[in-house]
This record gives structure tokens, sequence and C-alpha cells, in this order.
């Protein structure tokens, strides 16, 4: 007997929709820099079954709506998410719910004769900002994050203790770099109430607590630092239920200077690209609950 051929899970919409948002309501203008992607779920069965588009919100539509909402301004990337999402679902009745993503790029002002320009910007080399909404009817699940947060510590880390077989060679250390790209993902509590927060303020927050984390103690392995980064900003922001880490342990390995006669006191390092550890964790709450949903379709976290 043949199994019956059917249409499994499905989303479709525009990705990487660039879009930039100067207000200008004043000399002084203020820019916005997304990358913003809209996936919608619902009632599709049509489109793939028959060739019937009736249901099929155009991609090019998704774009377009991207852009229109950014003329009433961005404020965040987690809000501007929310409102798509909430426009998506409530104008289209068989769109049940969705997935929408941004990436959001700092831009600082260009420091000219002394003070910062009005309409001149330099981009902040820094992290790049995440957001993802996943809407499934009226459940909302919301994560920020950040990616690209490069964090070097030049002494106060070691790594000591592991078993050693036949095929270890590491030599223990007390006193080397630790250093990573920083990526974390934090979901909101579901269920909270998003319109209460002010996400470009939380954002500045879970950033310092993350920084603070990374150098607050004396590292035994990156893994007890990334636990550390993630307890202190659960600790601090009730509002958020779990955050995953992905982060390289970016290796600076001590150059041999002997063979030219000089000594080597942890002063010259060669910085090794590949390969790196990777260390990956989640810092959750006991008493939350799990939100698969919301997690899928992120990839590079465990
Ligand atoms: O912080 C570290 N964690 C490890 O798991 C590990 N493994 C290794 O070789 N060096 C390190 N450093």
């Amino acid at each position: 007997m043949s199994s019956k051929i059917i249409l499994g899970e499905n989303q479709y919409g525009k990705a990487e929709v660039r879009v930039v948002k100067i207000t200008r309501d004043t000399n002084r203008h203020e820019i916005e820099d997304l990358n913003v992607t809209s996936q919608l779920r619902g009632d599709f069965s049509a489109a793939h079954l028959e060739g019937d588009n009736a249901h099929v919100v155009a991609t090019d539509t998704q774009k377009n709506t991207i852009y229109a909402f950014a003329r009433d301004g961005i404020g965040s990337p987690e809000a501007f998410l929310l409102r798509l999402g909430e426009h998506f679902t409530s104008s289209f009745d068989w769109v049940s719910g969705g997935r929408w993503e941004a990436e959001s790029y700092a831009w600082n002002r260009i420091q000219a004769h002394g003070s910062e320009h009005d309409h001149s910007f330099v981009r902040n080399g820094q992290e790049v900002r995440t957001a993802v909404l996943v809407r499934d009817g009226a459940t909302s699940h919301l994560i920020s994050g950040l990616k690209d947060l490069t964090v070097l510590k030049s002494t106060e880390s070691g790594f000591v203790g592991y078993p050693r077989d036949r095929y270890t060679t590491l030599p223990e250390t007390t006193d080397r770099i630790l250093a990573t790209d920083v990526s974390a993902r934090w979901r909101f509590k579901t269920g909270t109430d998003f319109s209460t927060l002010d996400f470009n303020k939380s954002y500045e927050d879970v950033k310092g607590l993350l920084l603070e984390g990374f150098t607050e103690k004396y590292s035994h392995a990156l893994q007890q630092t990334l636990f550390d980064m993630g307890t202190k900003v659960l600790e601090a922001h009730s509002e958020i239920d779990e955050i995953k880490f992905s982060m390289p342990n970016k290796h600076h390995f001590l150059v041999d200077l002997s063979p030219f006669g000089l000594d080597n006191p942890n002063e010259v390092f060669f910085a090794a690209d590949r390969p790196y550890g990777l260390i990956e964790a989640t810092v959750q709450r006991d008493d939350a609950t799990a939100a698969p949903a919301a997690w899928s379709g992120i990839a590079g976290f465990c």
C-alpha cells in the first residue's frame, strides 16, 4: 500500500528586507537600520496543492508593509516585529501566525570638531542586535539577542583539572587570555504584556550585564563564565525566562620566543582563528515553561 503524500509545516515570506529609517523632525537626525524577515503561517494548502493563490499574501506585499510601517518609526526591533505580527494576523483570517525576525545595526554620531554631528554617522563596529517573534494564534514568543560581541580578558582566566589521557597535550594554565564572540538570545516569559517593556533600555541593560558577567570573576573555564553571564541577566530581569549562548573559545597561544633569546611572560600570542572551542548552553529558570516553538529556526544554539 503506498502512503499518501501530504503537505507538512510551511511558512513563507520576504527575507532580509533592508530598511533604514531616518527621523528628521529636527536638524538632529536619528537613524535606525534593520534587516527584517517576515514569514507567514496559516492555511496555505491551496497554494501548495492546487496553485490557488487566493490566500497568498505576496512576499512583495510583506516587503512593502515593512517599508510602510517604518514610515511611522521603528522604535525598537522588538516593537516593530510585534506590530508586523499583529498586522498580518489581524488583517487576513487565514494567517494564524508567523515568524518575524530582525537584525539591527547601530550607528554612532561622528565626532566632528569636538561635538557629535547632527546627521553624519559611523557604523558601530560592535555587536549586531537580534530579535525574533514567533506568533501562533494568540500566543507570542519573543526572543531578543545579540551576536558578534567580541570580548577579551588578558588575565584572570585559567584552565586546569581536566582529565588527561594519551591524547592530551594541553598544558594547564592559571593565567591565559580568554576571548570570545558572544552570541546570546534571551526569551521573554511567554504571556508577558510586551507593551509594558522598554526594549531598548532592556537591551542595553542585558548587554551591560553580559559584559560585567564576563569580567567579574576569575574564569575557570568559558563554561563557568557563560553561566555567570546568564545568571546575572536572569537575576536582574524577572521578565526573562531563559538565555542561550553560543561562544567560541578564541584561543591565544603563547609564542615561543626562546629561539630568539627572548622570554615571553604572557605577552606575545598567536591569535588562532581555527579550530576554536565552541561552548554552548542555556541558562534558565527551573520553573520556566519550555518553548521549543520559539527556538525552532534559530540556528547555532543548542
Ligand atoms: O574554557 C575552556 N573550556 C574548555 O572546555 C576547554 N577545552 C580546552 O582545550 N580549553 C578549554 N577552555
